[in-house]
């Protein structure tokens, strides 16, 4: 079996290496980037024109030239995007000897990471995947989310996240704060508004537990 383990990882400050300037590859930059990366290097004789605005602004270094090996070198994660099953590996191939994590965007995949579809809400990032079996299935199971959790999901998490902060210093007992927490997050969505004050939420979820 060819098992996936799912992380969320930190991008600032990591080296990204895209190979290929299509669609596919314009797709995994915007994802990069969403991301909050901010070290991102695409390789590639060709780009689209969507890719070339984020090169006028500052948001990708573009090398405007085709892959060689020694461009896997100092990336961690590498992204074997061209139209060229046969070179995506050989890419793949680099990318492992150097260390990097790679996504081969054909069926040369191999080992390495795939993307899953991602809803973002602020804080929250949903992310599902279906391991290769079925991208389309991963797609609308996006549509379903996002209706399922709407933008009103930032405000909460927010919120929660500010209760959180809170507790860690006001509310000592882990027991307790464990069960306030928890009641806390059975109230969301929030009706979003105001921010919530949070001695006054806590009071109130205090209340509720004795109830329960
Ligand atoms: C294995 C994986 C590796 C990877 O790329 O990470 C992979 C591989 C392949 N995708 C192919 C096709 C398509 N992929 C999409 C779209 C997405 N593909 C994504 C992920 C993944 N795709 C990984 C597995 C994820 C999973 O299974 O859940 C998404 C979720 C995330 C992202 O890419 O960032 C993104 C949606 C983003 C969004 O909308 O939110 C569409 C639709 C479209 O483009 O509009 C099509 C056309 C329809 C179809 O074929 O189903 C092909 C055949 C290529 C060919 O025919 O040549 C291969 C290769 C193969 O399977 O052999
Ligand atoms: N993972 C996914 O979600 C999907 C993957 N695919 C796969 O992705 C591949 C790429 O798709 P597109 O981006 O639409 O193709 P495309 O043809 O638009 O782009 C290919 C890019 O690779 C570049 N390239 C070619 N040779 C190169 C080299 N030696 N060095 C550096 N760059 C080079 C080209 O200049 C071009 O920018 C497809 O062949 C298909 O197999 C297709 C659909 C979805």
């Amino acid at each position: 079996m060819n098992g996936y383990y799912p992380v969320m990882l930190q991008l600032r400050g990591e080296r990204c290496v895209i190979i290929g300037g299509g669609r596919i590859a314009e797709r995994k930059v915007q994802g990069l980037l969403e991301a909050g990366a901010d070290d991102v290097l695409l390789i590639s004789p060709q780009i689209t024109l969507p890719l070339q605005k984020l090169v006028a602004d500052g948001s990708l270094q573009w090398q405007c030239r085709t892959y060689q090996p020694s461009d896997a070198e100092g990336a961690r994660l590498l992204f074997a995007a061209t139209d060229d099953i046969e070179l995506n590996r050989h890419i793949a191939d680099d990318g492992r000897r150097a260390g990097a994590w790679v996504n081969t965007v054909d069926e040369s995949a191999g080992r390495g990471f795939l993307n899953p579809a991602v809803v973002r809400r602020g804080d929250l990032l949903i992310a599902v995947s279906a391991t290769g079996a079925s991208p389309a299935l991963s797609i609308r199971l996006k549509r379903e989310l996002k209706q399922q959790f709407g933008e009103e999901y930032k405000y909460s998490v927010e919120q929660l996240r500010r209760l959180r902060d809170y507790m860690k210093t006001a509310v000592l007992e882990q027991s307790e704060r464990e069960a306030l927490l928890s009641l806390a997050a059975d109230e969301v969505p929030l009706q979003s508004g105001a921010e919530i004050e949070i001695t006054a939420w806590v009071e109130r979820l205090r209340a509720k537990r004795l109830e329960d």
